[in-house]
């Protein structure tokens, strides 16, 4: 049965690379990401057809933009329906306290669900040198931390984080704040482009709510093993 602290990144541009990978995982899976690629160029039919399988929706088109047109993006997306939505914290606390209140505004309009917002902090391909060149200040872990204390005082549901900041966030942000990790990288899979990478154990154990993995799972040769192990890897420490 699916554990749904898993999330599969569909990085993948058509309807039809969908509808293989969701029916080849089956019930193994039940959390999908949608993100820009797919969405740019398949839309809202990819939300409908995730949610005609009963599964759950992230979608990930990480707004980024002055607070009012977030804000309505934010509407737009809760009538699409998605579970989790991203926005960057390095949009800012009047843009984040914009979205969030018109998540809260648009789903009590259309009597849904109001989708869970979380803050984009520093993205896992990072390390220090590239975050360097872009005038970070900080170093990474704390650009993090203080951009995830910053999204829960603006009403934020979570963040999304490299898993090697996962500890001092839940520490800092309480139990109920939601920890998505990208970056996973169980034992049998490369690390292609991510930086700041860590296994699905030592994720779950460093307080992580949910797992995003693509590639690992997607372009295995056997995607249904491939999910298999990484719950067993999931399994083995976080109990
Ligand atoms: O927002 C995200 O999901 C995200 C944030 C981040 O910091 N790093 C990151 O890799 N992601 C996404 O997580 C997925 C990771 O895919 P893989 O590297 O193939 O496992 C991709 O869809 C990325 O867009």
């Amino acid at each position: 049965m699916a554990d749904d602290r898993l999330i599969v990144a569909l990085d993948v541009s058509t309807m039809d690379e969908v509808k293989a990978i969701v029916t080849s995982l089956g019930d193994a899976v039940s959390f999908y990401k949608v993100g820009m690629e797919l969405f740019y160029a398949e839309g809202e039919k990819t939300i409908r057809y995730l949610q005609e399988q009963d599964k759950h929706v992230f979608l990930d088109l990480k707004l980024h933009d002055i607070p009012n047109t977030v804000a309505h993006g934010v509407s737009s997306l809760t009538y699409v329906g998605a579970n989790l939505i991203t926005i960057h914290g390095q949009g800012g606390p009047v843009m984040m306290k914009a979205a969030v209140q018109a998540a809260r505004e648009s789903a009590e309009k259309l009597g849904v669900e109001r989708p869970k917002l979380l803050a984009i902090t520093v993205l896992t391909s990072f390390d220090e040198e590239a975050w360097t060149a872009t005038g970070g200040q900080l170093p990474i872990s704390d650009q993090v931390i203080r951009l995830a204390k910053l999204a829960k005082e603006c009403g934020m549901d979570g963040v999304v984080c490299s898993a090697l900041e996962a500890k001092m966030i839940r520490q800092a942000c309480g139990k109920d704040f939601l920890i998505v990790t990208p970056g996973i990288r169980p034992s049998f899979a490369t690390t292609d482009d991510q930086k700041r990478i860590a296994t699905p154990a030592s994720a779950l154990q460093d307080g992580a709510s949910r797992l995003v993995i693509g590639r690992p799972i997607t372009q295995a040769e056997e995607p249904r093993e491939a999910v298999r192990l990484i719950i067993e890897e999931m399994e083995s420490l976080s109990k």
